[in-house]
């Protein structure tokens, strides 16, 4: 299996792939941009690939989510969550630094460190952090903002270590794929698509929400990003708790189709956050469902209902 991913090497995005079991024995190969890997992984270049998708915070990659919305349709079959801290290295002496280069995700990570530390130096955003060491190391930029490793292996001197603004900041990355079948279940899932509302309708999104809220399902994630039909048109990310083969996800998934909403169905993969699943509400565990269909199958066969 080749997965393709956001490189070159040294970025965050290679370690969180290197530290994926699920990935461990396959072909692994550095791509230049997020759009480089997903395209490739379109044209049948690659089996897979791997990219960032959000920052706890920093919020969205919003290349990666534009990605995922237009174009040829693929599935997210795996997230990895990787915690990520960030150094300023540079071979000149810190009064030198006028330029500092490094991923628009990092550098919106480190903004205050840079305005208490070197407020007269200019940013430049790069494709990648490991691109940033590079830029540094060849003298486009000065400095750069990358991880501790990444300097090193750049030949880089570390400035300064830990400069993130939140300590802890964690960044989630998707394994995608083109579209066959789901991930397999596991009981600790996440589902991920995008939704199309009736933009005629008073209420369309509220009625989405509520497909979730009256089965019991946890919306872990809303986000809206524009179509690209023009002002005011926007289509509306969710991630919600449950596989797509869970009763009550399928169920919701149904009814939103019945609406009218147009759905891009993105994926029903294994969560690996650490906060503990919420357990579903009463009546809407798969059991519930299939004794409530047994039941009324029943009732359409008989005539009789149980009281
Ligand atoms: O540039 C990198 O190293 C990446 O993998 C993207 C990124 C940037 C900042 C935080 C996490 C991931």
């Amino acid at each position: 299996m080749k997965i393709g991913y956001l490189g070159p090497r040294g970025t965050f995005t290679e370690a969180a792939l290197n530290a994926m079991p699920a990935a461990s024995g396959s072909e692994k190969e550095p791509m230049p941009s997020i759009p480089d890997v997903l395209d490739a992984v379109r044209s049948g270049n690659l089996d897979a690939g791997f990219v960032p998708v959000e920052n706890s915070h920093e919020g969205t990659v919003n290349v990666t989510i534009d990605q995922l919305l237009h174009g040829d349709p693929l599935l997210v079959s795996a997230e990895a969550v990787h915690p990520v801290t960030f150094v300023l290295a540079s071979s000149r002496p810190r009064g030198e630094i006028a330029t500092v280069a490094s991923h628009p995700h990092a550098l919106a990570q480190v903004r205050q460190y840079l305005r208490r530390e070197l407020p007269d130096a200019d940013t430049v955003e790069v494709l990648s952090t490991a691109a940033g060491a590079t830029a540094a190391e060849t003298g486009a930029a000065d400095a750069c903002v990358c991880a501790p490793h990444t300097a090193e292996d750049h030949g880089l001197p570390v400035l300064d270590y830990d400069i993130g603004d939140n300590p802890g900041a964690a960044t989630r990355f998707l394994l995608v794929r083109r579209p066959s079948a789901p991930a397999a279940r596991t009981g600790n899932d996440v589902t991920s698509l995008a939704v199309y509302i009736r933009h005629d309708q008073v209420g369309a999104l509220l009625n989405v929400l509520t497909a979730f809220s009256v089965r019991g399902i946890n919306l872990t994630k809303i986000e809206s990003r524009p179509t690209g039909e023009g002002l005011g048109r926007y289509v509306f990310l969710l991630d919600c708790t449950g596989h797509i083969e869970d009763a009550r996800v399928g169920d919701a998934l149904a009814a939103l189709r019945r609406s009218g909403a147009g759905l891009r169905f993105l994926g029903s993969y294994e969560r690996q956050w650490i906060d503990p699943p919420l357990s579903p509400l009463p009546g809407m565990t798969d059991e519930d469902y299939d004794a409530a269909q047994s039941w009324l199958d029943a009732l359409r066969r008989t005539g009789e209902s149980d009281r």
